[in-house]
């Protein structure tokens, strides 16, 4: 993107380039009352993201994952994490990402995949931002075993959840993942208003 007539990039400086980069700008920025100021930031790159929430119409579930993030575990919280299925893109189209991801995390095959929005997961300091999917699945769409790549460290158990137990599971604070949270408030939405 161009940049707009209130931000001066006066230095970038890779500060780690490793899965991810980070890097520090120092940039001056003007203010809406016309001052310029000098700030310092560091930005994360570590590309893109999907995310999917598959709903089972004929038992009322959804399809959850449950899996351990090192991160989450530094932040002093519980680090098995449930989770809707997701994947970074690696430079892939969104949906075809997110169709293999499913295969790959869940053992689901989907026909049908909506793209609801588009979602920046952290915009202080990570570029990330996530493409949101919903669909349908039934028992029968089973094509593989899921639990993700092992080779890669992925342990992921699969889980069928009634939504009102997983809306239930919102508030007793036993979710607590954005991405999950913002799919099954939609589909609670999307059932109330029809
Ligand atoms: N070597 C190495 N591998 C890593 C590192 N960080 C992650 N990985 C590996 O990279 C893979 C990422 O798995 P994906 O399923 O593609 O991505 P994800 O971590 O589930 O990401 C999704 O959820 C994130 C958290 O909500 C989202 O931020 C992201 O956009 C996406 O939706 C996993 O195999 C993981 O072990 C790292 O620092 N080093
Ligand atoms: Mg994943």
């Amino acid at each position: 993107m161009s940049t707009p007539d209130y931000l001066k990039v006066s230095d970038s400086e890779v500060l780690s380039n490793s899965w991810g980069t980070l890097t520090r700008h120092r940039i001056e920025y003007r203010r809406r009352d016309g001052d310029w100021q000098e700030q310092v930031r560091e930005v994360y790159d570590r590309g893109h993201g999907a995310t999917c929430l598959l709903y089972d119409p004929e038992r009322n579930c959804v399809l959850l994952t449950r899996q351990f993030r090192l991160p989450v575990w530094a932040a002093g919280r519980d680090p098995m994490l449930i989770e809707a299925p997701a994947g970074l893109l690696e430079g892939a189209h969104p949906e075809d990402r997110m169709r293999a991801e499913l295969i790959e995390e869940t053992g689901f095959e989907v026909s049908d995949l909506e793209h609801l929005f588009d979602a920046f997961s952290s915009p202080g300091s990570v570029t990330e931002y996530v493409a949101f999917f919903r669909g349908t699945y039934h028992l029968k769409d089973k094509v593989a075993e899921g639990g993700g790549k092992e080779t890669e460290g992925e342990d992921i158990e699969v889980m069928h959840v009634p939504l009102d137990q997983a809306l239930e599971m919102i508030r007793s604070g036993e979710i607590m993942d954005a991405k999950t949270i913002i799919l099954l408030q939609e589909l609670a939405l999307r059932r109330l208003t029809g």
